[in-house]
């Protein structure tokens, strides 16, 4: 069998959601990870055979595909701002969107150092950290940083361990409940605060993809229809107590809930500020006193 082969199996035999670009990006990427081989390789080398060993590998990650898993969590991997992640069921597969937040943060840092050296003694928090990837790719991109992770989730918290690991990073994981009022890092204060907290409300669920629904985990994602912005206000809450006073908060946001988010940071004192994602929804909140 061939790798042509192989990517004609998977047009044909994954799920209809899949639409025909997405199934070939999907083998070629099935393809590059069983058979170790980089991307232009596989385009340039379509009649290349692969072994026995590599087809059955190949035919079981179809199988599981099929069966709605998300690539991410059969091949255990995600690429998250040029990085590899190690991903499972107890983490959410980092989106894109986060790439954007990850990117707003680093372009104010940037600019802010410009004006003033501030970069050795920053000290960022990231609530929520799932799988690791905000403050993992903060810390490769700002070394000299004192970079921290928090997450209610132990086994969040391992796997977020492993990635900062993977990829050369020194990260200070913290396990904690945000949602709880008393909880508290005294006498600790950062400069940044990052956060993409759960905020897909139970009413959003029929709108869903079966693959994220059966598959990622609940606690990552879901918050009540009866209080959409409940994160939002124990994150503006804490940063109150734990925010530099010239320190700035990064948000991603459900886009449906732009207006009422700023209006909840701007009750708290905070200013706001709303960026939209690449596809024009609004996504990002920076908060600062
Ligand atoms: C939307 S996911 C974001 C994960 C990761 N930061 C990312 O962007 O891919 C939200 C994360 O918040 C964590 N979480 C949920 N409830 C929490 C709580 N009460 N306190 C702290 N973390 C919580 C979940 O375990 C999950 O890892």
């Amino acid at each position: 069998m061939t790798f042509g082969d192989i990517e004609t199996i998977y047009v044909n035999q994954l799920p209809s959601f899949y639409e025909k670009d997405e199934a070939k990006s999907i083998a070629a990427l099935a393809v590059e990870h069983v058979c170790n081989v980089s991307k232009s390789y596989y385009l340039l080398h379509k009649n290349d055979s692969v072994t026995l060993v590599q087809e059955t590998s190949l035919i079981r990650i179809l199988d599981e595909l099929r069966l709605g898993r998300p690539l991410q969590y059969v091949m255990e991997e995600a690429d998250f701002f040029g990085l590899r992640f190690k991903v499972n069921s107890s983490v959410l597969i980092p989106r894109p969107e986060t790439e954007e937040l990850v990117h707003w943060v680093l372009t104010f840092v940037k600019e802010k150092n410009r004006i003033k050296r501030a970069e050795e003694a920053l000290s960022v928090l990231d609530i929520g950290t799932g799988s690791g990837c905000i403050p993992v790719a903060l810390k490769r991109n700002l070394p000299e940083a004192v970079i921290c992770g928090l997450d209610i989730s132990s086994d969040a918290l391992e796997t977020a361990t492993a990635n900062a690991a993977l990829n050369g990073t020194e990260v200070r994981f913290i396990q904690g409940d945000i949602l709880d009022s008393t909880f508290s890092l005294q006498p600790v204060r950062f400069n940044i605060i990052t956060s993409n907290p759960p905020y897909v409300t139970s009413s959003e669920k029929k709108g869903m993809h079966k693959n994220v629904l059966d598959f990622e985990p609940h606690t990552a994602l879901f918050v009540p229809d009866e209080d959409p912005l409940i994160f939002y206000r124990y994150i503006a809450d804490f940063s109150l107590r734990h925010l530099d006073s010239e320190g700035s908060i990064f948000l991603e946001i459900n886009e449906h809930f732009g207006a009422e988010t700023c209006a909840l940071l701007e009750a708290k004192g905070f200013k706001t500020e709303l960026k939209k994602d690449l596809r024009g929804k609004d996504r990002m909140i920076k908060a600062w006193r």
